[in-house]
């Protein structure tokens, strides 16, 4: 590993104009980046007009990839131009400080310390990773950002609909996006939208005004507006969903307003960690989330930043709020609550709400894996269309933690069950590879637990969560409830991606009728089954074992183990469609008003009715 040699020394001032254009390098670096970054985001509000889901579904996945990308083409600079493994320890700390004075008045400077921390922890040994070397603490305040902003281009844009009324603030909010597609009936939308504002905020107020983000989020098929309503003591989370109607041959291709969400538990599962990314072409990234967390400020920061697609930068804020966290508790890490993975070590730390994942050196029958497949596997899903009901994964390298507060029967089995991914070094431990997720209750244990109402719950949204799963074009392989969570919102997310395959490389099968009663009752299949099969008949042993489960089911999803079903889903994805699966409940859209627009067509998942009954 290539780090800071002592025997190289610089004379202080050669020292410090090397450090400044190293400084010089890396903020280059990071300016690249992040305008390409927010290039994404303006290519992706074309891609929604066009209403080209695939290209906006490709780029979504691409732009994942892109600040490993920079940071490698950084180093690689550095390395080239700037002899940067071959420089010392005051040189490194000439840096930090060269590049803390270029970051005054930059807009992302958060970021831009995230992505010298990148940077710099390819090229200096682990010793280094303190505050003399990286910005382990951050060096400069974000929160004055918004008012340097140019006045052409604010965060967001205030309205008083007191002075102009409230038709002519909706019909300015929906102008002001700029959008080159005309709304199909923009006076329709606007009164659905008061109609909905006035049934929520009753009397209006000297103070009410509206607050709106100025870049429009794009995710999937759909593009989203975020709001404040204040109205005396009160600020309401308002989120317009904008969707396309494709050109028929009678009109062109048009938008129209589909939702408009005014509460902030809807707030809460948009932006929830089972999606995908937003696209959002934001100036200044600080602006942007500390006006969501206005809005709920129960959600970390770190989470905030991932759903915006600064997902590095939240993972740097989680590891700071970690170990913030462990500085201000005292207990231990332990084994997560339910069945033990076969391919994953998974803990947690009961006071904070994620859980650990170390895979194994060794997997238990019948797996039949590598650790490069189940790595593989987590990073299909990573930048997969997750559709609400898959859960985003942090992974890290070389994690340290406090050895103290790891219980020692936990320390026992990562010993022995993944001896390798082990290290201690001093009082920590240092975990070679992990994945860090949100810890939610194993749906194995929440039926369990639960009265008739939970079971009814949890099996209606376990299968909406595999319908959805099908219509993004994932199978999920391994579906036992043990691999599912309930969230705290009351909705039911995959976790265990060792097994997902591409419904499209899967082939949907029926069981053909044994050839006699012998078969029919003997271990083994009587027909073969190839990598790949899916045979949906075969599941009911495994899923239907307790009659309330199997009563749920029958209400809920009686067309679970048809393999028409599955295989509408396939054909679904096999012709390129895109779900089309929204994150607000029917319900709210206004077309149930009545008078908005008709429901776009959805690949075949659960009607509008038993959608409806869920939880947002
Ligand atoms: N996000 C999570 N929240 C809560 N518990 C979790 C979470 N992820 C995993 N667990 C717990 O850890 C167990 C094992 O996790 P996981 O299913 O990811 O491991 P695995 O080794 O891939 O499992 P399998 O043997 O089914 O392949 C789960 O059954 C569950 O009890």
């Amino acid at each position: 590993m290539p780090f800071p040699s002592a025997t190289h020394r610089f004379p202080r001032v050669l020292a410090d104009a090397a450090g400044f254009e190293l400084a010089i390098a890396i903020r280059q670096g990071f300016d690249r980046h992040y305008a390409i970054f927010r290039q994404a985001a303006v290519d992706a509000r074309a891609l929604f007009e066009q209403g080209d889901w695939q290209a906006l579904q490709r780029l979504n996945r691409d732009r994942i990839a892109f600040y490993d990308a920079r940071v490698q083409e950084c180093v690689a600079t550095l390395a080239r131009e700037h002899h940067a493994t071959a420089v010392d320890d005051a040189l490194w700390q000439q840096v930090k400080l060269h590049y803390i004075g270029l970051l005054t008045g930059h807009p992302q400077p958060e970021c831009a310390e995230t992505f010298f921390n990148s940077v710099c922890c390819r090229i200096l040994h682990r010793a280094y990773f303190n505050n003399d070397f990286i910005f382990v603490r951050p060096a400069l305040a974000t929160e004055y950002l918004e008012n340097d902003e140019p006045a052409e281009a604010p965060t967001y844009r205030v309205y008083y609909p007191r002075d102009e009324g409230l038709d002519t603030t909706l019909w300015r909010i929906l102008s002001h996006f700029h959008f080159e597609a005309p709304f199909e009936d923009m006076s329709r939308d606007v009164a659905l939208m008061r109609a909905v504002i006035e049934a929520r905020l009753g009397l209006v107020a000297d103070n009410f005004q509206i607050h709106v983000l100025s870049s429009p989020f794009f995710r999937n098929t759909a593009c989203f507006a975020v709001a404040r309503i204040i109205n005396a003591d009160t600020v309401l989370p308002a989120v317009l969903a904008i969707r396309r109607r494709p050109a028929s041959d009678v009109a062109p291709a048009s938008l129209y307003v589909d939702a408009l969400l005014l509460e902030p538990r809807a707030l809460a599962t948009l932006f929830s960690f089972a999606h995908s990314y937003f696209l959002v072409d934001m100036g200044v990234p600080s602006a942007y989330v500390a006006f969501l967390q206005s809005l709920l400020p129960g959600k970390p920061k770190a989470e905030w930043y991932a759903s915006l697609g600064l997902q590095k930068h939240g993972k740097a804020l989680f590891y700071r709020d970690l170990l913030h966290h462990l500085r201000h508790s005292s207990d231990a890490f332990v084994s997560a609550p339910g069945i033990k993975g076969l391919v994953m070590i998974v803990f947690t730390l009961p006071s904070f709400p994620y859980v650990f994942k170390v895979i194994r050196d060794r997997f238990g029958w019948p797996k039949e894996t590598t650790r490069e497949a189940v790595m593989a596997r987590y990073r299909l899903v990573k930048t997969h269309d997750r559709l609400g009901r898959m859960a985003d994964t942090l992974e890290f390298s070389k994690a340290a933690f406090p050895r103290a507060r790891f219980d020692e029967a936990l320390l026992a089995e990562l010993k022995d069950g993944a001896p390798s991914m082990i290290e201690f070094d001093g009082d920590d431990v240092v975990i070679q590879h992990l994945y860090i997720e949100r810890r939610m209750t194993p749906l194995n244990l929440y039926l369990r637990d639960g009265d008739d109402a939970a079971v009814d719950h949890g099996i209606a949204e376990y299968g909406h969560a595999i319908k959805e799963m099908l219509a993004a074009g994932i199978f999920p392989g391994d579906m036992l409830y043990k691999n599912f969570g309930m969230t705290r919102h009351g909705r039911v997310v995959f976790y265990d991606y060792d097994e997902v395959e591409y419904l499209a490389d899967c082939t949907v099968k029926t069981v053909p009728a044994p050839p006699d009663e012998e078969a029919e009752l003997g271990a083994e299949p009587w027909y073969p089954v190839a990598p790949g099969d899916i045979f949906p008949e075969t599941y009911p042993p495994f899923l239907l074992g307790d009659a309330r489960v199997a009563a749920a089911f029958k209400r809920h999803h009686p067309d679970f183990f048809d393999p028409a079903m599955w295989r509408a889903h396939q054909n679904a994805v096999r012709q390129g469609r895109v779900a089309d699966v929204m994150p607000y409940p029917a319900h709210l859209r206004l077309a149930a008003t009545g008078a908005g627009a008709p429901a776009a067509g959805n690949a075949g998942l659960a009607p509008d009715a038993e959608r409806d009954r869920r939880s947002v």
